[in-house]
Formats: structure tokens, sequence, C-alpha cells
């Protein structure tokens, strides 16, 4: 049976959800699900905007095929080539022959790498600023390469001042009947998996993202229909401002975050003594995690989130505990910067991770490393209080003040 929902009076929302998927890219863990959004516009010319991931197919097509009610499909129009929303492109193609691939040049080449159809015949190829009229509506196109791969548009219904914006302003999360941000609470319990979404999947594009904002800016935008999550018709400035502060790697919340690597538990105990020294000093909302036990993409995040990162780990086989060095490596690839970082090392005989976090924090934009670094032989020795001491007064007087 299908199951839509009234977008506006001629749109519909014909996309669904997966809640049995462990980890979207095989990567992110998704308790939650996620959804693939997808919309039916019905004007004087039917217009399709992006499909779905396969694995939602069977509800996809159903929904498809109640939107149009019979009519044909004249254009589809594909904002990104990620399979997850193109992965029913050949199947619309089949079922809808008269409909056209409303697409960019880049996308065209894209569809034949993945599935090895041309399509050149039915792609209406689009560029920056082209328009396009289906009766009442004229849609308008605007290019938002690198957000995140570089065939991606996104496209504005100047009628109904809809901006569909592809994986832009898209999260993590299945939806259950309510697909409107004024159905839901966003700001509690979907904002950390919003972060999430968009520090993982798009963080690394912080300059493309900024492009785009400067481009939607010029536009009147009243709703915003992203590929993932809800859709915004009410407060569309609460994601905008997010975006604004995620994409310029400005931190929203001045605080610390502490992530520790631990096998013995005595670096996890300097860890905690600090958190201790930081609260008592007047340090409010400390967040810290055991690198082994967050998944990467929370750690990365909450780096996102937070103004100070206090990074400590055990010497590892002369290198760094190796789940502290995947996050370094996370954060590095997708660009973090403007965050206060200190250091704290352990080793038994030969502590180098300090050092080595150090120079992985020194290939980083805009990252400003303390000096008050400490480095604890196996456990946490009664003369290092007074540094931890001081490392702490550092980052209250930075966070406090
Ligand atoms: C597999 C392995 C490799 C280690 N390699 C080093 C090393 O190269 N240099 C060193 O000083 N300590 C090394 N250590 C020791 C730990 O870094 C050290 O005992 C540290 O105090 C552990 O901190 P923790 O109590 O937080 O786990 C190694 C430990 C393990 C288990």
């Amino acid at each position: 049976m299908h199951s839509t929902r009234k977008v506006t009076d001629d749109l519909i929302y014909v996309g669904g959800s997966d809640r049995r998927l462990s980890r979207f890219e095989n990567l992110f863990p998704i308790p939650k699900g996620v959804s693939y959004n997808s919309y039916v516009l019905l004007d004087e010319k039917t217009v399709l905007f992006d499909t779905a991931d396969e694995s939602i197919s069977r509800q996809y097509i159903e929904n498809v095929v109640h939107a149009l009610n019979g009519r044909p499909l004249d254009y589809m129009v594909v904002q990104h080539m990620e399979p997850d929303h193109c992965a029913m492109i050949d199947d619309m193609l089949r079922r809808y022959p008269e409909a056209k691939m409303v697409c960019s040049a880049k996308a065209v080449g894209m569809f034949a790498q993945f599935y090895g159809t041309d399509v050149a015949a039915r792609a209406l190829v689009v560029k920056e600023g082209d328009k396009l009229s289906t009766g009442e509506h004229t849609l308008h196109f605007v290019m938002a390469p690198m957000v995140h791969w570089p065939e991606v548009m996104v496209t504005y219904d100047e009628k109904d001042k809809i901006l569909f914006s592809a994986d832009a302003f898209g999260t993590f999360g299945a939806l259950a009947g309510n697909i409107f941000d004024d159905e839901i609470t966003f700001d509690t319990t979907w904002m950390n998996d919003a972060r999430r979404y968009y520090a993982n999947i798009v963080g690394k594009y912080g300059v493309q993202v900024q492009a785009l904002l400067k481009k939607a800016a010029s536009l009147d935008i009243e709703m915003i229909c992203p590929l993932h999550g809800p859709i915004w018709r009410k407060d569309l400035g609460l994601l905008l401002e997010k975006y604004q502060k995620w994409s310029t790697y400005e931190p929203e919340d001045k605080t610390v975050m502490i992530a520790y690597a631990t096998m013995y538990g005595n670096t996890e105990n300097a860890a905690n003594v600090l958190a201790g020294m930081l609260a008592d000093k007047g340090v409010k909302n400390i967040a810290m995690y055991d690198v082994s036990e967050t998944d990467v993409s929370e750690l990365v995040a909450e780096s996102f989130r937070c103004s100070h990162l206090v990074l400590a780990a055990p010497t590892y086989n002369s290198g760094i505990q190796p789940k502290m060095e995947a996050y370094l490596s996370d954060i590095k690839a997708l660009n973090l910067q403007n965050r206060t970082v200190a250091v704290i090392d352990n080793g038994t005989w030969a502590a180098t991770a300090g050092k080595q976090m150090i120079g992985m924090l020194e290939g980083m934009k805009n990252m400003t490393i303390l000096e008050n670094t400490i480095s604890i032989k196996s456990a946490l020795a009664e003369n290092q209080l007074g540094a931890l001491e001081a490392l702490a007064d550092e980052l209250a007087k930075q966070v406090n003040g």
C-alpha cells in the first residue's frame, strides 16, 4: 500500500524510511534509521525529484505510482547521483519511457559509470541558473558542486518558494509519519543526528557549503525539502544558523570535550581528574568520551560542537593508540578548524604519542595547541597534579572568559 503525504496542494512526499540498515554508507551507525526523501510535483507537467535507495524500492514504487495517479512522468530531476538517491532511476526511466532526466552534465557520466547505461538521449542537461517551466511552476537550477559530490545541484521552485536541497540540510533518522519540522521536536531529539550527519558527510566541504548558503540567501525560501530527514517549513532559521557555524568550523558551545584512550584505566583516570578540576573551575557541560567505546562519527560530531578539545592517549607500539589515531585522522580529513586543543599522553617506557598527536594537529588549519602538555608515566603521579591544575586553569579561563 502506498504511504505518501501531501507537502503542498500539488507536491507529494513519496519517500520512505529504512530502520533495518545498521550503518549508513556501511560506515556510520544509524540506530534511528534513515529516510530517503523523494517528491512528486503534479503541475501541467509532472516532476519527480530524485529517487531512493533500493532498500525501500517496493514502498517507493507504490508511492510514485499512486502519486502520479495514472499520469505519465514528464521530468525526473536528479540532483545527486549517490546510489541512496539514484538506485531507482533506471526503474523509473523504464517505467516512464517519456520521462526526461533533468540533471547536471556530470550526472549523465556518473549514471553510465554506475549502471552501464548511456542516458544522454533521455537527459535534459541543465547548468547554473537554468530554468524549466512545468506549467504554473518554474524550476530554477542552482549548482552545488561538492555538497557533497561534484554533480550535485539543488532546485528552487519559484512559485511555492521551495528549495529542493539534495543532501544539504539532511539528517540521519527515519521519519515516522511526521515529515515536517513543525511536527517533531527537532532541537532536542534530532539535532545530534543532524550534526553527526553534517560533520561526517558534508563536513569536509565547508567552503562549498558556504557558496551554496550565499546562493540560497538570494532566494526567497519558505520551505526546504532535503533528501534525508524532515522537511523544513517553520523554523528554517534553526538549521540555517547551524549550517553557518558548521560550514565555517565555528564551535557551537564553549565547553571542553575530553576524548581519551585507555587500556588499563590510567589515562582515563587522568581524564576524570582533569574533568573534576574543570568543573570546580566552573566549566559546564563537559563532554567526555572513551574513543574505544564511542563511534568515531560521534567523536567527530562532538568535535564540531565543542570549542576546546583535550586529547589523552597512551603510546601504543611507539605510535598513538589506534582508535585515537583514527579519530585524529578523521577530524583532519574533515577539515575541522578553529579549535583549542590540549594533549595528554601516557607511556610506560617511552611516551611518544603526545608528540605524534601534536604532529597530526599541526597539520590541521587554525588549531591552537596548548603548550601545557602532560606526559604520564604509566599512572598519573602526585607531582603532576599541579600541571594538570594549570591546564584546567588555562582551559577554564578561556571557556568561561
Ligand atoms: C600493545 C601495547 C603497546 C604499547 N606500546 C608502548 C610503547 O610503545 N611505548 C610505551 O611507553 N608504552 C607502551 N605501552 C604501554 C602503555 O602505553 C602504558 O602502559 C600506558 O600507561 C597505558 O595507559 P592506560 O593505563 O591508560 O591504558 C604499550 C601497551 C600495549 C598494550
